[in-house]
């Protein structure tokens, strides 16, 4: 069997999608996600120019080798380039493999450990009122698991707070926007959010909350602290992971559960964490961290540790990686939540899946493969539209982490 084609079809229904749909002698033809957000064109670049070349004319039941091959190979390892292109071959190649075997991607991988996974949205509001409220509407939804982010008073567009959609979109200017931050204020205010959302809702749902990497680990130590009565899910990205001692040091104050790794491309990022039990759940996810084949070892290493999974799920993946990750979230034994935030229906759309939702759970369907296709002619009426992410700056206009 062999590779004979493989293109990257960018399109914007709604978002700007990188997509990789890998073609094979024997009629199948296997789709993987390469979505950079903000950066896509440099993968784009990745794929066409060095990748695809090399793959033409392999075997894609060999999945492991070309993994190996593109991973070595390159002799620059990681990074979030190499690693989404490297991503979206491995994920065309096991979609092809399934496809081959006649078997949903789930079966292909060891089967089901599930029957649904677990997933939590994003609820905000420009204040705490208005994201009381925006929880009740998740849990009317069916939702189980509310991930719940507030405007700051005095802050200019906090991190996770939507101009009034749905769908949270933040890369949303050509050039990047800028936003505000201060810890300080954030810290009068998160606390004061969840103590109204669990006087509001009691304790039956489970809250989560993102840092998106904004406190030093003091600061996340104490926001941890002071989360404690609330009884949280997990407290994300609270402080950036490029120091794996910072998390340390919030581990040693805070019983509230850590997670991280949204960010991650390799094993390598995340073996100090995990090791250290400093985190209890790996944020990784398939096109973030290399493909199913690189992730399937992170989360091994996790298991050996009480570590689990908890997939980023951000609109920026697309509907590919969802698919492919619910496939992964049936099978992974030490799984713990998937985050599911909904693609548009011009997104939906573009690219035809077989999960759905159904109270609080997502269940991915049974068609062999990991179950998502895209639909060319109509990706053709959504051209790019580049977009960046925002940064952030204090009030003195110092640059921060966004
Ligand atoms: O979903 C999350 O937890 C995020 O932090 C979303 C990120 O900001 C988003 O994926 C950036 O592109
Ligand atoms: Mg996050």
């Amino acid at each position: 069997m062999k590779i004979t084609g493989a293109r990257v079809i960018v399109c914007s229904p709604g978002r700007n999608f990188t997509t990789l749909k890998i073609e094979t002698d024997q009629g199948i033809h296997g789709i993987g996600d390469a979505t950079l957000n903000g950066r896509e064109l440099a993968v784009v670049s990745y794929l066409q120019d060095h990748v695809i070349p090399c793959i033409l004319g392999m075997d894609p039941r060999r999945i492991e080798d070309i993994w190996q091959y593109l991973y070595r190979g390159a002799y620059w390892r990681g990074g979030p380039v190499t690693m989404r292109a490297i991503a979206a071959v491995d994920v065309a190649l096991w979609d092809i493999k399934a496809k081959l075997a006649g078997m949903p991607l789930y079966d292909l991988l060891g089967g089901k450990s599930r029957e649904r996974v677990m997933v939590y949205g994003h609820a905000n509001g420009s204040d705490i009122s208005e994201t009381v409220d925006a929880v009740g509407a998740y849990i009317d939804m069916g939702y189980r698991a509310i991930r719940a982010q507030t405007g700051i008073p005095g802050v200019e567009d906090a991190y996770g707070v939507g101009r009034g959609k749905l769908q949270y979109e933040p890369a949303d200017t050509r050039l990047p926007s800028v936003g505000g931050w201060d810890t300080r204020k954030a810290l009068n205010t998160v606390p004061r959010l969840f103590e109204k959302l669990r006087d509001t809702y009691g304790f039956e749902h489970h809250l989560l909350h993102d840092g998106h990497h904004r406190y030093t680990p003091q600061e996340a130590a104490n926001l941890g602290q002071m989360l404690e009565p609330y009884q949280l899910f997990w407290l994300e990205d609270v402080t950036p992971a490029e120091n794996p001692q910072g998390f340390e040091l919030v581990r040693q104050h805070t019983t509230t559960p850590l997670a991280v790794g949204e960010i991650f491309n390799t094993i390598w990022q995340a073996r100090g964490l995990i090791e250290s039990q400093s985190i209890d759940f790996i944020r990784a996810t398939v096109v973030g961290a290399g493909g199913i084949t690189h992730l399937r070892r992170i989360a091994d290493l996790a298991a050996l540790y009480q570590v689990r999974t908890g997939c980023h799920g951000a609109t920026d993946l697309s509907p590919v990686t969802m698919g492919a990750a619910l496939h992964f979230d049936s099978w992974v034994p030490n799984f713990g939540i998937q985050e599911y935030m909904r693609h548009s229906q011009e997104t939906d759309a573009v690219f035809p899946h077989d999960y759905r939702f159904e109270d609080g759970y997502l269940i991915c369907g049974n068609t062999p493969g990991h179950g998502v296709d895209i639909d060319e002619d109509l990706a053709a009426k959504y051209p790019y539209d580049q977009k960046c992410l925002p940064v952030a700056r204090l009030d003195d206009g110092t640059m921060w982490n966004w």
